[in-house]
């Protein structure tokens, strides 16, 4: 995460242009508030991707959301895996090219985001070359500067692939749920039974209850219980180990499965409500310094005032306790004087 961090950085001064990739279906889950700090107002697009996973409704209240908190900040809803709207990045960036001779882009984002799908994409569209970045269905497949890659002749585009950055620790654990149902975490590094429970959650939540007669639940009635879902799952698919046992493990892997690949559905895990969003873009605003209001979300930001007040009050003691000395010491000489 650090060198992560510290490779953009270094590299940031040589960039035109930062295109920030994000999981369409956790539009702000998939920030990184941290990379906020690195990458502050260098001009930026972002590219919500896998918008062939996410629900087409979040769209509209993304993009108004930018109109109103980030009005010079284009968006961008693409898929990878279909070249959609790939085109749309390529345009932008030309549109750079005057006075820049050429452009260099740099493609940063959390893990599994599909930065390397996209540089694959892009190169695919402008260019007509294959494969540039190796992709994975798990994170952390970019490891290290691949270098740069020609994207569009005319103008001239480049790009600079990225590791993905992570934020440490996420103290939310639904958000890290949300990350980990979405692939953005390790699958050995989160519990398969767990994120099947939170998909099974979201799923009632939203009354889609396919499920019920896809996986033969009894009586084809929705359900809260895990393990009458895993146990419908691995019979309908057959997940079955010595002695007759069911697999419930590979029957959670293959439900997991089924939702990445979007074949239960098109699905947005993060609220995109006004109210959220705005909350949302308060908050980025803090962390890239371009709010006037003071940051009360993060404690280190509080701790540090405080010191600079204490210290301030220090200081002033300490002058009040000169002042007080010199005055006493005064005191005899002046009553010399009389
Ligand atoms: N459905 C869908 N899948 C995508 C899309 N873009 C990428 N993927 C898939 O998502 C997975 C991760 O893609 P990568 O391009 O390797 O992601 P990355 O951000 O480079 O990943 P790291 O190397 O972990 O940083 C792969 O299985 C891709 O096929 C998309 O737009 N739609």
């Amino acid at each position: 995460m650090a060198k992560g961090l510290r490779l953009i950085s270094e590299r940031l001064n040589t960039v035109d242009l930062v295109v920030e990739v994000r999981d369409a279906r956790i539009p702000l889950s998939s920030v990184n508030p941290n990379f906020e700090k690195v990458v502050g107002r260098k001009p930026r697009l972002v590219i919500y991707n896998k918008f062939d996973l996410a629900c087409p409704n979040t769209k509209q209240p993304l993009m108004d959301a930018f109109a109103k908190h980030t009005p010079h900040t284009p968006v961008l809803f693409t898929s990878c895996l279909k070249d959609s709207n790939i085109r749309d990045i390529l345009t932008y960036a030309a549109t750079l090219a005057d006075p820049i001779p050429h452009i260099n882009l740099m493609i940063v984002g959390m893990p599994n985001v599909g930065k390397s799908s996209l540089i694959n994409s892009l190169r695919r569209v402008g260019v007509g070359k294959g494969k540039a970045a190796q992709t994975g269905a798990q994170p952390g497949v970019t490891r290290t500067v691949v270098g740069t890659v020609k994207v569009l002749e005319d103008p001239a585009i480049y790009l600079i692939d990225t590791p993905g950055v992570m934020v440490p620790h996420i103290a939310d654990p639904i958000k890290s749920l949300k990350v980990a149902v979405t692939g953005g975490i390790r699958d050995h590094l989160a519990n398969e039974q767990v994120m099947v429970d939170y998909i099974l959650y979201e799923l009632n939540r939203r009354h889609a209850y396919d499920y019920c007669s896809w996986y033969r639940l009894p009586d084809q009635q929705p359900t809260n219980d895990i393990d009458l879902l895993l146990h419908s799952v691995a019979r309908r698919i057959g997940a079955v180990v010595k002695g007759g046992h069911l697999d419930l493990t590979m029957a959670a892997k293959f439900f997991l499965k089924q939702f990445r690949l979007g074949k239960l559905g098109r699905y947005t895990l993060d609220d995109v409500s006004p109210a959220a969003l705005d909350t949302f873009f308060d908050q980025m605003k803090l962390y890239n310094g371009t709010s006037s209001r003071v940051k009360q979300s993060d404690p280190m930001a509080i701790s540090r005032r405080q010191e600079k007040k204490l210290a301030k009050l220090a200081w002033r003691k300490e002058q009040q306790k000169k002042h007080q000395l010199g005055a006493r010491r005064l005191q005899p000489a002046d009553t010399d004087d009389e």
